[in-house]
């Protein structure tokens, strides 16, 4: 089964994500994907990136993961686009503000994730577009404690049974609105 794991660029997927390989979880890094495998449209060189080809992307993730009855989790902020049941990782603005400080980002890349996650952009499309919707907080915790919050919801998945993980992990808890201005 496919599980994507999404959230604005430094709520900490690729971090988790590597921690959850080296528990055994199969894991398609989508941004390497799509860079090794050409599977753009075109790039776009004023927001520094590049314009994903969603249904070649689509097509080949099925290829790799569709047919594979394991855990297949895709580390990307459009995991959402392709996955039905989504993780949909948050940071509070303040704190997200500063892990991207220490990226190589413009101030203006910076605060357009800030307003974002304030926004809870990703949240919102991932409840729109996909079937299950979890969202857990990485405020001030350590990936590997997010690690554990994720297995405790995969378990939950894979049980038959997810409504105490899907109540405990409920999207729409957060409300980082009034930290725009
Ligand atoms: N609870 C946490 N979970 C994941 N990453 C965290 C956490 N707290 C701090 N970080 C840090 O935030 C950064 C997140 O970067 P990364 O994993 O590349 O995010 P993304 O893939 O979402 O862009 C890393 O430097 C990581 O060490």
């Amino acid at each position: 089964m496919i599980i994507g794991l999404t959230g604005t660029p430094g709520t900490g997927k690729t971090s988790v994500s590597r921690l959850l390989q080296g528990h055994g979880y199969n894991v398609l890094y989508l941004t390497d994907l799509i860079k090794d495998e050409c599977l753009y449209s075109e790039v776009d060189e004023d927001r520094d990136t590049l314009v994903a080809d969603m249904d070649r992307v689509f097509s080949r993730v099925c290829e790799l993961a569709g047919d594979d009855e394991g855990v297949n989790i895709i580390d990307s902020h459009m995991a959402h686009h392709i996955a039905d049941v989504v993780i949909v990782l948050r940071t509070a603005p303040s704190d997200l503000r500063e892990r991207l400080k220490l990226r190589d980002y413009s101030d203006a890349k910076i605060e357009e994730n800030v307003e974002a996650e304030c926004l809870d952009v990703i949240l919102v499309e991932s409840v729109e577009w996909c079937q299950k919707v979890y969202e857990i907080d990485t405020t001030g915790r350590m990936a590997e404690d997010v690690v554990a919050d994720m297995e405790e919801i995969i378990s939950g998945i894979l049980s038959g049974d997810d409504s105490e993980v899907h109540q405990k992990y409920m999207p729409g808890s957060f409300d980082w609105s009034g930290e725009i201005f």
